[in-house]
């Protein structure tokens, strides 16, 4: 399963990250980077209600713990100095209906904590303020369990045994996960 999601979206996540680390780089005001914390919550925020709602209930470890929504408003409030509304939110968002879909959609925001550490060093380098370390919450991802926290979930999807049009749906959402948010980054970075 692990080996089929890289290759069918080895493109689209290319294309993603090329469109994404020029935003990430351009991070070097309060503003700046608030904007980029509301572009990553206005898409996995409804992404997350979505799984939240469809992924197994057998799931190890419960999908609660995997939400990052969270850390993102958390991390726009410390920079902000007092909370802001919640950011818009994308409608146009993969399908998320069942566990498969579900799972596809989270093979790419769990993969995302992968590139965490790189990103707290170009966030850090470019906005040097005395809060930033409290507000790279949702870019530390996993702290030092992210490794590990990839690998359990990479074991999970290996043991995973759908029928071929779950494994289908499986990957087309995660293929759509990766188009959508480019789209979704496009117009509002
Ligand atoms: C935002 C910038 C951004 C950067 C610059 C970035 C960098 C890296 N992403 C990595 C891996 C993955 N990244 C994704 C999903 C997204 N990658 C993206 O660029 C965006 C935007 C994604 C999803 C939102 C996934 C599914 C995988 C697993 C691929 C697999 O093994 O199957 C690794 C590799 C780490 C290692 O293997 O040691 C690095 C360095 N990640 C980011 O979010």
């Amino acid at each position: 399963m692990i080996e089929q999601l890289r290759e069918s979206t080895a493109i689209l996540h290319q294309d993603l990250e090329r469109t994404l680390i020029p935003v990430i780089k351009q991070a070097n005001s309060p503003e700046a980077y608030i904007r980029l914390l509301q572009l990553f919550y206005g898409f996995y925020y409804p992404l997350e209600q979505y799984i939240a709602a469809h992924i197994d209930t057998s799931f190890p470890g419960g999908f609660e713990n995997r939400r990052k929504a969270t850390q993102l408003l958390q991390d726009i409030n410390v920079i902000n100095g007092a909370p802001l509304d919640p950011p818009p939110t994308c409608t146009h968002i993969p399908e998320i209906n069942d566990n498969a879909q579900a799972l596809g959609v989270m093979y790419v925001l769990e993969g995302s904590t992968l590139g965490g550490q790189v990103i707290c060093q170009i966030i850090q380098r470019n906005l040097p303020l005395p809060e930033i370390t409290q507000a790279l919450s949702f870019f530390n991802g996993y702290g030092e369990e992210t490794r590990t926290q990839w690998d359990s979930f990479v074991h999970y999807l290996e043991g995973y045994h759908g029928t071929d049009d779950q494994k289908k749906r499986l990957v087309e959402a995660a293929a759509d996960t990766f188009r959508q948010f480019k789209v979704w980054a496009q117009a509002n970075a």
